[in-house]
């Protein structure tokens, strides 16, 4: 697996009360084509404008962001991203409506009936077949950020970017969204970095997970999960792992 995104020396600082607040200093770390990722650490730590920046919502102050050995510098649907929050699609749009516009927007070449039926696979990929007239207020908050997902993943995008996606999910549903979540990873090949408060969920889903600290600016560690897949939460090298992410994240 090669690199397909690259982040080098990355860093990014705000302006708040005419004082410099430095976020971010000097990040660096690769994500291979196909990895799943995740970014841990305490609130505040930076997580979010580190995606922010990877999707080119926003600009860095040094170093820089390559995909594919390109910089990013602009939003793309290269990168798409899926927030937590539930209000992320068009009220107005029925679901299949909102996992077609996307693909209205930038595939155009594509022809209509075509991008119907591929929003219509992905939503069957996401299990909400039979949703498909229904509007956003009609589905629960688990079936919105299938949508959302749905939405994203249509595009193919280089890189899917997820910014704490099941935070606001009961526990039963947010399990259920992990396992559907990682059913899709492997079915569409994408490569995920995936922004979570929960250290469980981040042993669960990914290959990698970056510890971020606030202290620090940055990076704390990477640590390297390679519990064998489908993976078990009660399983003894489970909780050992976990146990393992906590240590290495106390501030
Ligand atoms: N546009 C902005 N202007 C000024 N400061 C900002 C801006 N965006 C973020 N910050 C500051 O940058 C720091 C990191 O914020 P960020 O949202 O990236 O953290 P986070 O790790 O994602 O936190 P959480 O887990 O609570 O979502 C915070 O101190 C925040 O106040």
């Amino acid at each position: 697996m090669s690199a397909l995104l690259e982040i080098k020396d990355l860093s990014k600082s705000f302006i708040k009360d005419n004082k410099k607040v430095n976020v971010l200093n000097k990040v660096s770390f690769n994500v291979k084509k196909g990895e799943f990722i995740s970014i841990v650490g305490p609130s505040g730590c930076g997580k979010s404008t580190l995606l922010s920046l990877i999707a080119g919502f926003d600009k860095y102050d040094e170093g820089s962001i390559l995909l594919e050995g390109k910089k990013i510098l602009d939003p793309s649907p290269k990168c798409m991203m899926v927030f937590q929050d539930f209000n992320q699609l068009f009220p107005w749009k029925t679901v299949l409506e909102n996992v077609l516009f996307p693909l209205n927007i930038n595939k155009k070449d594509i022809e209509l009936k075509k991008r119907i039926e591929l929003a219509k696979e992905y939503l069957k990929m996401v299990k909400l077949e039979g949703y498909e007239d229904y509007y956003t207020h009609e589905i629960s908050g688990g079936m919105k950020q299938r949508v959302a997902i749905a939405r994203a993943l249509v595009m193919k995008p280089d890189i899917l970017l997820m910014d704490e996606p099941f935070g606001s999910l009961d526990i039963q549903t947010r399990t259920e969204l992990q396992n559907i979540l990682i059913q899709l990873w492997k079915e569409t090949e994408a490569t995920i970095v995936f922004v979570t408060h929960d250290i469980e969920e981040a042993v669960f889903v990914s290959d990698r997970i970056i510890a971020m600290g606030k202290s620090s600016n940055g990076i704390k560690d990477i640590i390297v999960n390679n519990l064998d897949r489908p993976r078990d939460r009660l399983s003894t090298s489970f909780i050992e792992k976990v146990k393992e992410l906590h240590n290495k994240i106390k501030e």
